[in-house]
């Protein structure tokens, strides 16, 4: 059905589009409004066209099953002017981008949406409905802001079979969400707008008022109605109650959400609460606060599905998926999840996401030692720089977020390097070592496409280590491991000797004379293995690229494509894992630039023991937005869905009892445990900012496992100088780099 006010219904474009009888200009597709009116009538809902006041002016407004249209009605002179104007603007799809191809998957998926707005005409205003929080009507224009931010929707009264009253309100508020593109850097925050619309006809305000609010309920079952809310006052700078209060509840009360609010008193209450309570009266749990608050409620979750499940909380042969989804408010000292995730950390940006409902999913991954799961994390696991950081920090917490600069400049000047061994399982083609990002490699953005895809044909990593398929890899691993530690460990002792700095391809020959590959039965040295012609092409590309990638696309010429162990033993500056990007305020691209938030898989960042320069280097590439640390020669960066770790893996049993066991950072026994360590020799893991000592880890990526309110960061797309990846390496020692 279409109501339209006869006053100045058909004079325009926007009224011939909706009826689709006339096609007129550019913007106008026939065949995208035959599809329109198809798909009206599939979803049989009404179309409504009504001009209103909007700040005192003339609009022409539109609704149909998907969206709100409003478009100023003026004389045709003064739009064609306009027009000509906007078709003098340049496209953004002109403008060089950063990551081409994530940019250009982001853009078509832009574009689609926009192509609603393309067939309105280009002057138009279009809102989504999916992004609509609320509607409001009222007798003026505050009584509709007061009606919209009321806690509870009657039922109108003719549901309750009474007689419908004389509509009195001419006064229409429609609150939405709205992406701000503010710059370049900055077009992740989103913030919450008001469209109200006057009609002196009631009527139709009445009319409009109950088709939105129908049309809104189809969004109503993925929405949040009763949220669960733990607030961490002792995050960050401990504002996160003021933060609640003034940057997440008036959103959170226009949505009509009914909350319930703790405040924490103590470490791990989160957790404690989650395994412990009724769970049913709530559709969704929030925390406000940094990475370790959000570690706790993801912990707490996840124990307490298995708990529901009767699962072995150590050694579980399925971990189950969380039935409740995690909405996370930023107000922390890092907040790099939730950076990760939206690509800022705005804490209304976080609420947004959280009432429209939208939600992805995100892994994580669980760490065990001998006696089974120590803990869940979702952001980095870190050893070396990134574990002494954490160890340190908490003793400084009054600082701030100060502690981290502090004791960062601490460690990283007192990291003499720490031996180690990972065994990582990897495919030919997650062997990404120094793999280029020109390479077809993309950035995790909204409807990142490799999140969605199903990794149908992967082994069943998400079963826990100590599962059959796990436990077999592991013991030929340690079987063959053994036969030639001696051989390695020569090697490695010969490595930590070496210098990475500026001898790109040394160092790949080193690397791959270091890393042992298991193929199930037999160990094959990289010299014994055939290469393809291709792999020994002489073009300069090629020659840049590490020799075992070389190998690995021999490998997967004889169709031998299978996930292998792999063994790298050396000394470290840094081992870390990383579930997500891991980007902050203070490091816009983050640890690993490329980690996808939900494809099951974690990347490996191994940082070599060089010199004190290289790790500056690796400081300012980490910290600068077109730096890639992937291009500096002393950096390896795997993706894998499964590694171990071992500290310096000539450790003897005496030795690992005596240093091995994790504590929270916070509690007293940290001090404690920390002191019989010998000193310099090991350093900690730091897990979502928790310090965990166990020197033998198993690290498992669990796709998806717990759902998340995001829709993923949109691509940064400052315009590019056109550089070679090289030249995007900061470097303070080089000028030409
Ligand atoms: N009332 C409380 N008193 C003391 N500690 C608390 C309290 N509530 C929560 N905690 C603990 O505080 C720890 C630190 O909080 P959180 O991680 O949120 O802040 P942060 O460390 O400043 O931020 P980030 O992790 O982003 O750097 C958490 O591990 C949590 O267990």
């Amino acid at each position: 059905m279409i109501s339209s006010n006869p006053a100045s219904a058909g004079d325009d474009k926007l009224a011939s589009d909706v009826k689709g009888n006339m096609v007129s200009g550019n913007h106008i597709h026939s065949e995208k409004v035959e599809n329109k009116q198809r798909n009206f009538q599939q979803q049989n809902c009404d179309i409504l066209l009504n001009t209103f006041q909007i700040k005192k002016k003339r609009y022409k407004v539109l609704l149909n099953c998907d969206h709100i249209v409003w478009e100023r009605l003026e004389s045709k002179h003064s739009s064609a002017s306009k027009n000509a104007r906007h078709s003098e603007k340049t496209p953004a799809s002109a403008l060089p981008v950063v990551n081409e191809a994530a940019a250009q998957k982001e853009a078509e998926y832009e574009r689609e949406q926009l192509s609603q707005r393309a067939t309105y005409g280009s002057l138009s205003n279009v809102v989504h409905l999916r992004e609509v929080v609320r509607v409001a009507k009222g007798s003026s224009k505050s009584a509709t802001v007061r009606n919209a931010y009321q806690t509870l929707e009657q039922p109108t009264r003719e549901a309750q079979g009474h007689a419908t009253p004389t509509p009195t309100d001419q006064y229409l508020s429609v609150y939405y969400a709205e992406r701000i593109v503010a710059s370049s850097t900055d077009c992740n925050r989103w913030h919450i707008r008001r469209l109200t619309l006057h009609n002196n006809d009631s009527y139709i305000v009445a009319k409009w008022y109950e088709n939105l609010q129908s049309l809104l309920q189809r969004y109503s079952e993925t929405r949040v109605k009763r949220l669960l809310v733990f607030i961490n006052p002792y995050g960050g700078r401990k504002m996160g109650l003021q933060i609640f209060e003034r940057s997440c509840k008036p959103t959170i009360q226009l949505a009509g959400i009914d909350a319930s609010c703790i405040i924490t008193q103590r470490a791990n209450q989160i957790r404690d609460i989650l395994m412990s309570h009724d769970l049913t009266p709530f559709d969704a749990v929030c925390c406000v606060g940094g990475d370790g608050t959000v570690a706790e409620m993801i912990n707490g979750l996840i124990l307490r599905a298995m708990q529901d499940r009767n699962v072995c909380l150590r050694k579980p042969d399925d971990i189950p998926k969380p039935h409740l989804p995690i909405a996370i408010i930023p107000a922390g000292s890092t907040d790099a999840i939730v950076y990760s995730l939206h690509g800022t950390s705005d804490a209304q940006t976080a609420t947004i996401h959280m009432v429209l409902g939208q939600r992805r999913g995100l892994d994580v991954c669980s760490i065990r030692n001998n006696d089974g799961i120590i803990r869940f994390c979702a952001s980095a696991m870190g050893y070396g720089y990134l574990g002494d950081v954490a160890a340190k920090s908490e003793q400084y917490r009054w600082m701030g977020t100060k502690r981290y600069e502090y004791t960062g400049v601490k460690a990283f000047l007192s990291n003499r390097g720490y031996e180690a061994e990972v065994k990582m399982l990897l495919k030919d083609d997650e062997t990404k070592g120094t793999l280029s990002p020109s390479q077809g490699e993309l950035i995790c953005h909204a409807n990142c496409e490799t999140c969605r895809k199903l990794a149908s044909n992967d082994i069943d990593a998400d079963k826990p280590s100590s599962s059959h398929s796990s436990l077999h890899l592991q013991h030929k691993m340690e079987t063959k491991s053994t036969i030639d530690n001696e051989h390695s460990r020569n090697l490695d002792r010969n490595d930590s000797d070496k210098d990475y700095s500026n001898k790109p391809m040394e160092k790949q020959t080193q690397i791959k004379a270091l890393i042992k590959e298991d193929y199930d039965d037999v160990i094959t040295s990289d010299q014994e293995r055939p290469i393809s012609p291709s792999s020994t092409s002489t073009s300069s590309d090629n020659a840049q690229q590490p020799q075992y990638l070389q190998v690995a696309a021999s490998d997967s010429q004889f169709g031998n494509n299978v996930p292998k162990w792999r063994i790298i033993r050396g000394e470290f500056f840094m081992i870390t894992a990383t579930n997500i990007t891991c980007a902050c305020t203070r490091s816009p691209n983050g640890m690993s630039k490329y980690c996808h938030l939900g494809d099951g898989h974690l990347d490996v960042v191994l940082v070599r023991k060089t010199n004190l320069l290289n790790n500056v280097r690796f400081v300012i590439n980490t910290m600068g937005r077109n730096g890639d640390i992937r291009n500096l020669p002393f950096i390896e960066v795997y993706r894998t869905k499964q590694f171990i770790f071992k500290a310096k893996p000539n450790i003897t049993p005496q030795d690992y009892n005596s240093i091995r066991g994790s504590c929270q950072p916070i509690a007293d026994s940290y001090a404690e445990a920390d002191a019989n360590r010998p000193e310099g020799l090991y350093s900690s893991w730091n897990c979502d900012g928790e310090v965990i000592n166990d020197l033998e880890i198993t690290i498992t990526s669990h796709r998806q496992l717990i759902d998340v309110f995001m829709r993923g960061p949109y691509i940064y797309s400052k315009p590019s100088l056109n550089n070679s990846d090289n030249k995007s390496i900061f470097c303070c020692c080089h000028s030409d780099t």
